[in-house]
């Protein structure tokens, strides 16, 4: 009989459906890193909100570990590339706990207008401060979203019903879905510009992490208000605070912390500042779909291996299974790193299999692109719900089936079509399992797809390598693999290295400087 660990105050529905369908289940919570990782070892699933951090530590304790499941949204506890390699498959709830988060949005956007915290302590203090307190009305001001995915989208349709004006900045926003929605889609230059309140909804990724900097928060509105119920790490929170003590920011209110818990924030006590812990899930109703979804799919997976939701694996039924995985851990990586390369404004995508790939159902690969492409923006999209958000985006899907011959026993190649024009790139499987890049962006390449990688254009022009190669082991990153491809003698080159360990900024800062050199980018593969 399976084993699931709940480590995290959960709804009690959790464990009821995991009993139900016949699996062992242990409740408990509160565990520092060290207890579970003693005891992770005899569970085969681990069942988490928030507080349970699954890092690459615990997961290598894991030994018997199968899935972990999050009953919610965001899985930064989660090191999804440690339980990859480890085959376990991360889920989540994608949906369970959206209108709850919003709702929690706009609970803080009221309390920031009328100042009700300080206003309920000052009047249950005895002081009854009538004059103290004015506030600001909603209607007409504009509300600046940062992200427009689910709960954004939510936000929205309830701040319309305000009255409010909404923009949002968000790459993945076509303006027809804008329209759609009743928002305009603006740049972030423009949301700082214009907003009267400005609220954030986008996972935190290498795009977002302190979207709201010194330097973006001094664009903002005088008198600007900030709510942020995402993810801590999006603001610089040292320069909020700076912005509330001078007035600039006329308020903030925060559900997230960079630090969880946050015991002693330098936020804590600045007038204009409200703060809840990281409560943005926290209803009856939210609990109670999130529970559910995550026991249902994890018991799927235990007892049956289904997969659902799932955002390190595709989900699929058994039979096509075993044949196309490899096909579609090729795509997915394809996606991947067109989208960790391409950031702004993806109109469509062509998936187009040749030879082996070709002979099979193509739909599972080009959901495995779209997967890969969309992930580098949120951390909710998998096999199931990357074409339904692509659709809802309006990115244009095309797929191609050639009966031709090709040099590859297989190649699947991605074109995504942006503003700039289009850009492919394409692969095939080694001993048809490896996921092999043969073509970037016009230029022919033969590289690996996996783990940390660094991308470099450059020109080409001799003694680059060497400095290169200077650059790295002074900095004491060691090269795994390199890969060297040029469009012609002395034009332009790409240089696709594998690194073991992550790239620190001020590393791949110093290597923008090398003479030469026109883009470079720290890139991860799952
Ligand atoms: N406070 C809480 O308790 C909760 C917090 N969350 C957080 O809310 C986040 C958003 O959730 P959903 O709306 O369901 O996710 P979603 O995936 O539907 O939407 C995220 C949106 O952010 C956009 N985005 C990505 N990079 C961006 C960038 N650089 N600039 C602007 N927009 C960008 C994406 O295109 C996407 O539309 C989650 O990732 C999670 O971290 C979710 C639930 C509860
Ligand atoms: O489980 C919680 O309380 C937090 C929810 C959350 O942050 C998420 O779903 O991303």
């Amino acid at each position: 009989m399976p084993k699931v660990l709940i480590s995290d105050q959960m709804s009690p529905k959790a464990a009821e459906i995991f009993r139900a369908r016949g699996i062992e289940v242990d409740e408990i919570t509160g565990l520092t890193k060290d207890e579970l990782i003693k005891i992770i070892g005899h569970y085969d699933g681990l069942a988490v909100r928030s507080a349970t951090k699954a890092t690459k530590d615990v997961i290598a304790a894991a030994t018997n570990l199968k899935v972990i499941g999050r009953a919610g949204i965001g899985v930064d506890n989660v090191d999804i590339p440690s339980a990859s390699g480890a085959g376990i498959v991360v889920m989540n709830t994608p949906f369970g706990n959206s209108i709850t988060t919003a709702e929690h949005a706009i609970a803080l956007m009221f309390a920031l207008a009328r100042q009700l915290p300080e206003a309920d302590a000052s009047t249950q203090a005895g002081k009854w401060e009538k004059n103290r307190f004015m506030g600001v009305e909603l209607t007409a001001k504009t509300l600046g979203l940062i992200g427009a995915g689910n709960i954004g989208s939510i936000v929205a349709d309830r701040a319309l019903g305000l009255k409010m004006k909404v923009i949002a900045f968000d790459p993945f926003l076509t303006p027809e879905r804008a329209e759609i929605m009743g928002v305009t889609k603006v740049s972030l230059d423009e949301l700082l510009a214009q907003a009267d309140f400005i609220t954030l909804h986008t996972p935190l990724t290498d795009s977002t992490r302190n979207i709201l900097s010194a330097e973006n928060l001094a664009k903002t509105k005088p008198g600007v208000r900030i709510i942020n119920c995402a993810r801590g790490g999006l603001i610089d929170e040292a320069a909020l605070k700076a912005g509330l003590d001078s007035g600039h920011i006329g308020g903030a209110a925060l559900d997230v912390f960079v630090e969880e818990p946050a015991k002693a924030s330098p936020l804590f006590n600045t007038p204009n500042f409200i703060s809840t812990p990281h409560l943005g899930a926290s209803t009856d109703e939210a609990q109670v779909n999130v529970a559910i979804q995550v026991a249902e799919q994890m018991s799927d997976f235990l007892l049956t291996g289904g997969v659902t939701n799932a955002l390190n694996v595709p989900s699929l039924s058994a039979e096509e299974a075993p044949r196309l995985r490899p096909y579609m851990q090729l795509a997915e990586r394809l996606g991947s790193l067109v989208g960790q390369l391409v950031t702004e404004g993806v109109k469509g995508v062509t998936v187009e299999v040749e030879g082996a790939a070709a002979q099979l159902n193509i739909k599972p690969i080009t959901a495995a692109v779209l997967a890969g492409l969309m992930r580098t923006h949120s951390d909710t999209v998998n096999m199931v719900n990357a074409p339904y958000l692509a659709r809802e985006r309006e990115i244009e899907i095309a797929e191609v089936r050639h009966d031709r011959e090709t040099d590859y026993h297989t190649l699947v190649r991605v074109t995504v079509k942006t503003p700039d024009g289009d850009r492919t790139v394409a692969g095939t499987l080694f001993g048809m399992t490896k996921p092999r890049l043969t073509e970037i962006f016009g230029i022919t390449v033969e590289a690996d797809l996996s783990g940390r990688m660094l991308y470099i254009v450059n020109e080409d022009k001799p003694g680059f390598i060497g400095r290169l190669g200077g650059a790295l082991g002074e900095a004491g990153v060691n090269i795994g693999t390199f890969h060297l491809g040029r469009r012609n003698t002395g034009s332009e080159a790409i240089l696709l290295l594998s690194v073991d360990d992550t790239i620190p900024d001020p590393l791949l800062a110093s290597i923008c400087r090398l003479p030469g050199v026109k883009t470079v980018k720290a890139l991860t593969f799952a």
